[in-house]
């Protein structure tokens, strides 16, 4: 599904990553844990297409990164973003945020989703109007819309308690086991049990 090969960064000169090489499988559910600063959301932005790396490949099933011609297409039909801060907009309801993301999607897809994400009852109230929890999962509703093939998550529940955080890692597990490929850097190592396969980034090199 993706491969990354010989992936190094640096910032200004400054090492980042350094010769990483990862087979991530269709449906796979991977962790990024480290320490703040190891590389964790360098990596996760690379393989997420959102940063050019300095050095190496990436292949999307077989498909070189660098040779797909229209990218916002691409992301636009393979990747769903989930970041720590909801990053949704406030004067718009849940179901409106998730509707902004994909205008074409039809009811009974959404009701579906927010169903599963158990926000069904609150579509309509505003981000303000609920919890940190119910946020990230309208959030995580918003990547779902358009069926990604892989979603990546950037400390998806750096912002919440350890039961809605348990709620999130148990929807993501969920989920690759319908063929959705999840990537998600965490701090939390609890959490990142869940996962099928967990990476340590240390020194921007995979452990
Ligand atoms: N935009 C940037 N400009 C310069 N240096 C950066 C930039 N982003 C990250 N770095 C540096 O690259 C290294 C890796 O940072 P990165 O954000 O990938 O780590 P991280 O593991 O995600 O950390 P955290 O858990 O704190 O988010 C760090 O030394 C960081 O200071």
């Amino acid at each position: 599904m993706l491969k990354a090969s010989n992936i190094s960064h640096n910032y200004n000169g400054d090492i980042a990553l350094q010769n990483i090489n990862l087979e991530i499988k269709k449906g796979e559910f991977i962790c990024l844990i480290g320490e703040s600063g190891s590389g964790k959301t360098t990596l996760l932005s690379i393989l997420s297409t959102l940063l050019k790396p300095k050095e190496g490949t990436l292949f999307y099933e077989e498909e070189q990164y660098s040779n797909i011609k229209n990218i916002n297409k691409f992301r636009k039909e393979n990747i769903g973003f989930v970041f720590q801060f909801h990053h949704l907009i406030n004067y718009l309801t849940l179901l409106e945020n998730v509707q902004l993301a994909n205008d074409l999607a039809n009811t009974k897809k959404i009701d579906e989703i927010f169903t599963l994400l158990d926000i069904q009852k609150i579509k309509s109230k505003y981000p303000t109007q609920v919890s940190g929890g119910q946020r990230q999962r309208a959030a995580i509703a918003r990547a779902l819309i358009n069926e990604p093939k892989i979603i990546f998550a950037d400390e998806p529940t750096g912002n919440l308690d350890s039961k809605n955080a348990q709620k999130v890692f148990k929807l993501f597990k969920n989920l690759s086991k319908k063929e959705t490929t999840i990537i998600v850097a965490t701090h939390n190592k609890d959490l990142a049990k869940m996962a099928d396969k967990i990476y340590e980034v240390k020194d921007g090199q995979i452990k």
